[in-house]
């Protein structure tokens, strides 16, 4: 059953404008579920109809055309169906970008999350970085854990080594950030985070760098499209990532019941925002991830404040189904920051299902030396929240090294940052300005 209503932009864009939500309850009995009040834009009647008659798991899956047959077991959650959107080749500025800009920010305000369609090219791409991925955390706990760097947080993250909210999490995962080789002027200079990227060999690298090139060309359009979208100057937020600290996690979950104990019982990843502007991901078929939607009443700003932890045993999440072809979008504090809450972070766990999972999240981020102010005007003043507004705006490199000392306080990395007091050097003024970045 399908609920989209799809209408033909200009220059022959495909966008899904008209609301694509089905949601139900899952695991809960008949009456809490009919008690349940939905927010705008869902299909009232769907949920309705599969809360009160289809209590049974089984039941659901068919009145939701099978999208939450995937959702781990022992989670309480809304399944979305999310509006998907085919983004152009090149962003002109045209009343097609403009119409597309601004249905892309009514969906994250209204859903905090949507999908793009992937390209002949990204699906080769995702599906040559998932059977490198596979491949790699495939070998042996040793090789995977020689992939380290003490000057750069790239490299592998051991099964129950992350922390979120003080509880380990049990997800695999490789880190690529920027790889700078230690000739590289701010590696020797020890600026934080700066360093080489640990890769185990050739056959990981090579399908990854191609794809998070691919993938920084589509944050940049993205960019583009949410400045027309929020009707701010070209530039406003595109200016933030010259030489951007974008970084990637190859990730891989173990099935439910096969952890390494650490901690609490089976955690995926405790509940969390993303820190930069955007997360464009893909997942394999297995499903884990659930995000929630913005909510007036649900403020947070992770920038000071940790949000990790936030209601993450609540039941209004969202299941995001893994849907073939598409990458989610969802949106990181910076974007919070920079619109002033007008588009939010949004939170997001991930369950253990019963099958291992593997996903790919790249982070399209702002230069580490990025100082960022609040936009100015745009959405007819509707981006006026002050209480969003550090005055003397954040710099980036200190929100990205912050958020890794709290999820590795352990970590070699860490360690060193800290005995050799590079910490010290983000408060510099060479480190807070991007004037010595060449212009592309
Ligand atoms: O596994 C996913 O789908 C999301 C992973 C995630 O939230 C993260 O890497 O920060
Ligand atoms: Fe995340």
């Amino acid at each position: 059953m399908s609920l989209l209503s799809r209408r033909v932009l200009p220059l022959g864009r495909r966008v899904v404008l008209g609301r694509a939500m089905l949601s139900t309850t899952s695991y809960g009995s008949p009456e809490a579920a009919s008690g349940m009040v939905m927010p705008p834009g869902f299909n009232t009647q769907a949920a309705r109809r599969t809360s009160l008659n289809c209590p049974k798991p089984e039941a659901r899956h068919h009145a939701d055309g099978g999208l939450g047959k995937t959702m781990p077991p022992g989670f309480k959650a809304h399944v979305a169906e999310l509006d998907t959107f085919t983004i152009p080749d090149r962003v002109t500025g045209s009343r097609g970008d403009r119409a597309l800009g601004k249905a892309l920010v009514d969906a994250w305000r209204r859903d905090g999350i949507i999908q793009l369609s992937m390209t002949d090219t990204q699906r080769q791409l995702w599906k040559d970085a998932y059977s490198a991925s596979k491949r790699f955390f495939k070998k042996s706990h040793g090789e995977k854990a020689a992939c380290i760097d003490s000057q750069s947080y790239a490299g592998y993250i051991g099964s129950g080594e992350e922390v979120t909210d003080g509880i380990a999490d049990y997800s695999e995962i490789f880190t690529v950030t920027k790889d700078l080789d230690m000739s590289e002027p701010r590696v020797r200079a020890k600026w934080p985070c700066h360093g080489p990227c640990p890769w185990p060999d050739i056959e990981m690298k090579e399908p990854m760098v191609r794809y998070n090139e691919n993938l920084g060309a589509e944050g940049e359009k993205l960019l583009q499209l949410t400045e027309l979208g929020l009707g701010v100057a070209p530039g406003s937020l595109t200016q933030y990532t010259r030489d951007g600290w974008h970084h990637t996690r190859v990730l891989r979950f173990p099935p439910r019941y096969a952890t390494n104990g650490k901690g609490k019982e089976g955690r995926g990843i405790g509940s969390h925002t993303d820190y930069g502007l955007f997360v464009i991901a893909a997942q394999d078929d297995v499903g884990g991830l659930f995000i929630r939607r913005p909510a007036e009443n649900e403020k947070f700003a992770n920038w000071e404040k940790s949000a990790a932890g936030l209601k993450e045993d609540a039941d209004d999440w969202y299941y995001v189904p893994p849907v073939d072809g598409v990458h989610t979008v969802i949106l990181g504090d910076m974007m919070q920051y920079l619109t002033r809450n007008y588009l939010t972070a949004t939170p997001h766990k991930v369950g253990l299902n019963t099958r291992e999972r593997f996903a790919y999240a790249y982070f399209h981020e702002p230069s580490f030396q990025a100082v960022l102010k609040p936009l100015e005007g745009g959405c007819g003043g509707m981006m006026q929240d002050k209480t969003a507004q550090t005055s003397e705006g954040i710099h980036y490199g200190t929100h990205f090294t912050n958020m890794f000392m709290r999820n590795y306080p352990d970590r070699i990395t860490t360690k060193r940052l800290l005995a050799e007091d590079r910490y010290s050097l983000l408060s510099k003024p060479e480190l807070r300005t991007m004037d010595s970045i060449p212009s592309l």
